[in-house]
């Protein structure tokens, strides 16, 4: 990954995953904005903070975030519906790392009532470490970036 910043947000069931996220990725020398849930006094929905996320992503001041809700469910929902999001509901570290090597997601989402802390650490460090079609022969390369802009194909069409 060319830069070590993200943005990061949750909902109250994905708070307490969020913050070791966070404090993993700090560790590791990340510069990590929070948009929220910030406490669990004042919590926000998936539906109020994953489009901060996507925001924060279209306007380039971020290439990558991550979102957590209970399941990871609904925050994937909510992103993929801003343009110019690839946002991807992960459980396991072999998915979380061809989300970025086949899909180029540029938002990863998670499920606190599905995944413990540290699985969610290794997931989110496999899609942070990868880059989009590596490890693959020329001919897949070449699938994949096509594959990609017929998505974006899509999106011209769709959004409006
Ligand atoms: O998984 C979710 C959406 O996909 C939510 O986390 C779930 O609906 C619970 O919401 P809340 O944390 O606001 O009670």
């Amino acid at each position: 990954m060319s830069e070590k910043r993200l943005v990061i947000g949750s909902d109250k069931s994905g708070f307490t995953l969020k913050e070791a996220v966070k404090k993993h990725l700090e560790e590791k020398g990340y510069y990590v904005e929070d948009v929220g849930t910030l406490d669990l006094e004042n919590w926000f929905p998936y539906y109020v903070v994953a489009p901060r996320v996507a925001k924060k992503i279209q306007s380039g001041e971020f290439e990558r975030g991550i979102l957590i809700c209970g399941t990871g469910a609904g925050m994937s929902i909510v992103a993929n519906k801003f343009k110019g999001i690839y946002a991807v509901a992960v459980e396991g570290s072999y998915t979380g790392k061809m989300a970025k090597v086949v899909n180029n997601a540029n938002v990863l989402t998670m499920g606190g009532w599905v995944i413990a802390p540290e699985q969610a650490c290794d997931i989110v460090d496999k899609w942070l470490e990868s880059s989009f079609t590596e490890g693959f022969p020329e001919w897949r390369r070449e699938f994949l970036n096509n594959a990609y802009k017929e998505v974006q194909k899509i999106e011209e069409e769709n959004f409006k």
